[in-house]
């Protein structure tokens, strides 16, 4: 069971209130001018991660609040009650062990008094093996050719992670082509088919629970497909698989158990890669390199797990989420990773972040009175910086960024990686420092101006500046340290779950829309009005109707 505090009641929340009043007196600028030791006390490695959370509104004793905050609300209980595997995904009644899927030190870890290790071991080894013989050509094809082409359908969890995954690490990739079809839009699926050849192409179907509307809608496209194109019922077995909870549902659509790769209701969708979900990665980079992320979020897990909360990555991270959502009222959170490769981080935790803590009732049952999970979003940089930053640094809205670079390129070519990176810091830098008034004015006095132009132009040139960022700063983007980094960020809304008293492992929110689709689902049939909704939604329908 998890504990169930308001952590608004608590003590340190009060003490978090009045420091509020007192830290908002300086800017990060003065901050830094005051402590030329803020860098060194303000940030942590773990491995070929650096953390710098310097550039934040906070000093030592809010850093120290927002511990006290943490240990009132017994996040040390609740990391433990996680990893010992208690329900404590209370309202659908299960584990949460996604740290399970990567516990490659194999030490035992109970749900219902068994040890799941056994069983996810024996996936790995299945998933190693079926990688194996699709990449070295091994498996065959209905006609005797090798495997070219992988199409992965899913959605949610059971997408996101395995397209930010490989797409991260395409510079590993080996020959085959991985594709990835989510949308239930018929585009995507036909689009998606229009290049392919039935004969060596292998359809991953993955889904939990193997009933999602999309994901099925679109297996049975695909499986007409492969009919259509010549393969037969019996051809099956050789060019679909499925990533499943759901045994009975994946045999009922004409799938192989054979070929079903098993994970368990303990493993949350979207929480999900580390699992069979992940045979498209695996299949991509070679299972070694799957391997490889399961290992550096292992050592991300034993992190978090083991460090003190001073130290520790996840729970800087996620206090610190606290500290502007519920203090500053910071609507969203920016993830910019100056990376092309990591062009779908923020997607991916955008999901992982909004479907955990996008919750409006407490663990207690009760209606919070605070703010839970913030909106997030982000696009790499140095696009965003063309396309959105004007309003991270000039705009009403204060929004806590993320910056996240490794310091080798992959793809060393010329200048851009040290262009890319100065841009990284000279942005962090800009965030905090901003421009003055006088600032402008001199640099407009240089440049020739009048002083009536100068009185003119300088309020629009000015930045506020004191706009706080996190610096990420990894080595190299690596399976392993892509695998930490992932882990980091789930860990750290974990925290802010916690934090928030709210249930961070269960969707209910989803479900609404998908009850009203199946309703109206019907009523699209035949030409007659529709009259049962309310006078937009009819509206909508019967126009369809008229120009579809
Ligand atoms: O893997 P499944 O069962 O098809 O579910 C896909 C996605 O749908 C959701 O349940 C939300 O609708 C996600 O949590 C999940 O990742």
């Amino acid at each position: 069971m998890l504990p169930k505090i308001n952590f608004t009641e608590t003590e340190a929340y009060k003490y978090l209130a009045d420091h509020f009043i007192d830290i908002n007196q300086k800017s990060i600028k003065d901050l830094f001018a005051e402590d030329a030791d803020r860098f060194n006390k303000f940030s942590v490695f773990f491995e070929d991660i650096l953390l710098d959370y310097s550039k934040n509104r906070i000093s030592d004793e809010t850093l120290a609040l927002l511990i006290q905050l943490a240990r009132e609300c017994k996040l040390d209980e609740a990391i433990k009650s996680m990893y010992n595997g208690d329900k404590i995904n209370e309202t659908e009644d299960r584990s949460v062990l996604h740290i399970a899927l990567r516990n490659l030190s194999n030490t035992p870890i109970l749900v219902d008094g068994k040890d799941v290790m056994p069983e996810v071991n024996a996936v790995l080894a299945k998933m190693e093996k079926f990688s194996n013989s699709i990449i070295s050509g091994e498996w065959k094809g209905y006609t005797g050719k090798a495997i070219t082409d992988v199409v992965n359908i899913g959605i949610g969890g059971s997408d996101l992670g395995p397209v930010m995954v490989t797409e991260a690490l395409k510079h590993y990739k080996n020959h085959l082509n991985i594709h990835f079809v989510s949308n239930i839009d018929g585009t995507h699926i036909a689009e998606t088919l229009a290049g392919l050849n039935a004969e060596t192409t292998l359809f991953l179907v993955a889904s939990k629970t193997f009933t999602t509307q999309e994901t099925m809608t679109n297996a049975h496209s695909a499986r007409s497909w492969f009919l259509e194109k010549g393969g037969k019922e019996s051809d099956i077995a050789k060019h679909f698989a499925a990533l499943s909870t759901n045994a009975k549902d994946v045999s009922a659509f004409g799938i192989d158990t054979e070929n079903m790769f098993e994970f368990w209701d303990w493993v949350g969708g979207r929480y999900s890669l580390w699992s069979a979900i992940g045979l498209s990665i695996s299949l991509s980079i070679g299972f070694d390199n799957f391997k490889q992320l399961l290992a550096g979020a292992h050592a991300t897990d034993n992190h978090f797990k083991t460090a003190e909360f001073e130290s520790n990555l996840p729970v800087i991270l996620g206090l610190l989420g606290v500290w502007y959502i519920n203090f500053y009222n910071a609507e969203t959170q920016v993830i910019l990773p100056y990376d092309q490769y990591m062009h779908r981080f923020a997607a991916y935790f955008q999901q992982g972040d909004m479907e955990s803590n996008g919750k409006h009732v407490d663990r207690n049952g009760n209606e919070v009175d605070y703010e839970t999970g913030p909106i997030i979003w982000g696009e790499p940089g140095t696009n965003g910086q063309h396309a959105f930053y004007q309003l991270i640094h000039q705009g009403t809205r204060i929004i806590p960024a993320d910056f996240i670079a490794p310091a080798q390129s992959l793809n060393p070519l010329g200048d851009h990686h040290p262009i890319l990176l100065s841009n990284f810091f000279a942005q962090t830098e800009a965030l905090m420092n901003g421009k003055t008034e006088e600032e402008v004015t001199a640099e407009l006095k240089k440049e020739g101006k009048s002083d009536s132009e100068i009185e003119k132009i300088a309020p629009f040139k000015v930045f506020e500046g004191n706009r706080p960022t996190n610096s990420i700063l990894l080595k190299k983007v690596t399976p392993y340290t892509l695998g930490s980094l992932v882990a980091i960020y789930e860990h750290k809304i974990f925290v802010q779950g916690i934090i928030w008293n709210i249930f961070s492992f269960d969707q209910w929110g989803v479900e609404l829309g998908k009850q009203l689709a199946k309703k109206i689902l019907p009523e699209l049939e035949g030409g007659e009005k529709v009259a049962s909704h309310d006078s937009s939604t009819n509206g909508l329908i019967n126009q369809y109707k008229a120009w579809r």
